[in-house]
């Protein structure tokens, strides 16, 4: 097991690449998909069945477990892996997305975000030296650095002025780091819409020097014509040899789309959060399963999928459990979610080393029903 933070690529098929992220903790296969483990678990699932999708990494939230059970209380009991049972790699998010999305009163400065906790009211602050110290206290393998992402619409000179100071906060999440060899410190690029702002933004973050960089600032309501059109260009302004983040996405015709421009990683809710609400991904569209049809359907939710829902289950059960808000409705429907977007990730990196991503998209798409099925 290595003892460095490295990026091997592999294959490239047009914009698309394969390769793996080397860590002390293990390999991340890319493109990578990583499920959100928000308060220290992935809602619903043991970490061994986030496993068994097919997961090499899973995503932490800095700002929730700031606050509850705090960073010190998890370093003193032996880091969020231990603590969570999860010893593959994990990467944290800075806390300043989710300051702005669920804090109260909250005051942005020069120095950094001053807020009250949506959980008990208290007052705290982030800053890029406090973000990172959090994230080490975590004992994360992947740190973001503190960014501030506009709300959108913005106009362009607010675009601006927040992606110049997320490229000193960058500067400052660089010095606060230090030296920690095994692990590795993200840039996040901002610019919003704005393909000039987009490189000069690249352009800072290549300067200071980062081990990763993500594309931040999308996913926040533009819309996928729009993101597409940004990921067209984004992308192409980060060195070549350092793997890519597009942050927060997506649905799986956006994660296709995004790999498909020369994203490596990405994460989101999207498949837990829906699988807690009844609505399932499959190759031919999406499945609400609490609609009255399924109520007597015998079929798996999708005949060709291998998870334990879609292997033990009819539809007709999977319906009666959400219907009756039993406990094994989520966990069932967040498994299926979970490994039916790994297995959108598996495709895409033996596509893409073989040569046939064209045609595996093709296919991809032409699978998929529109609406309900
Ligand atoms: N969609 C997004 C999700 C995120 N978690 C982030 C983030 O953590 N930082 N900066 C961002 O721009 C951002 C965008």
């Amino acid at each position: 097991m290595t003892k460095r933070f490295s990026f091997d690529l592999k294959a490239t098929d047009g914009k698309a690449r394969t390769g793996v992220i080397n860590t002390p903790r293990g390999e991340v296969r890319t493109p990578a998909f990583m499920p959100v483990g928000t308060a220290a678990t992935v809602k619903a699932m043991m970490p061994e069945s986030v496993r068994a999708t097919g997961a090499d990494i899973l995503l932490g939230n800095t700002y929730h477990l700031m606050l509850r059970p705090t960073a010190e209380r998890i370093d003193r009991l032996g880091g969020l892996h231990k603590f969570m049972n999860w010893e593959r790699p994990i990467l944290t998010d800075s806390g300043g997305f989710q300051v702005m999305s669920l804090a109260g009163l909250r005051k942005l400065t020069e120095k950094g975000v001053t807020f009250k906790s949506h959980i008990d009211g208290s007052k705290h602050e982030l800053t890029p030296e406090r973000s990172i110290e959090i994230q080490r206290l975590l004992g994360s393998d992947i740190v973001m650095c503190f960014d501030e992402c506009p709300a959108l619409p913005a106009d362009r000179e607010r675009i601006a002025e927040s992606m110049r100071l997320s490229m000193r906060w960058a500067e400052r999440s660089r010095e606060a780091f230090g030296d920690r060899p095994g692990h590795a410190l993200f840039g996040i690029m901002q610019g919003g819409l704005e393909q000039d702002l987009r490189e000069e933004s690249a352009e800072a973050l290549r300067k200071i020097g980062f081990e990763g960089y993500a594309v931040g600032g999308l996913a926040v309501g533009e819309g996928q014509e729009a993101m597409f059109g940004c990921l067209d260009y984004a992308p192409d302004f980060l060195p070549v040899d350092k793997p890519r983040y597009l942050m927060g996405v997506g649905k799986p015709d956006d994660i296709v789309g995004a790999v498909a421009r020369g994203i490596d990683m990405m994460d989101c809710v999207l498949p837990s959060r829906s699988g807690r609400t009844g609505q399932a991904f499959t190759r031919h569209g999406v499945v609400n399963i609490k609609n009255a049809r399924h109520a007597d359907d015998p079929r798996p939710l999708d005949e060709n999928c291998s998870c334990p829902a879609c292997s033990n289950y009819s539809r007709a059960y999977l319906h009666h459990v959400f219907r009756s808000n039993e406990m094994i409705s989520g966990m069932l429907l967040t498994w299926h979610n979970l490994h039916y977007f790994q297995e959108i990730m598996q495709g895409m990196r033996d596509a893409i080393a073989a040569g046939t991503f064209e045609a595996w998209q093709a296919e991809f798409h032409a699978q998929r029903a529109q609406g309900d099925i």
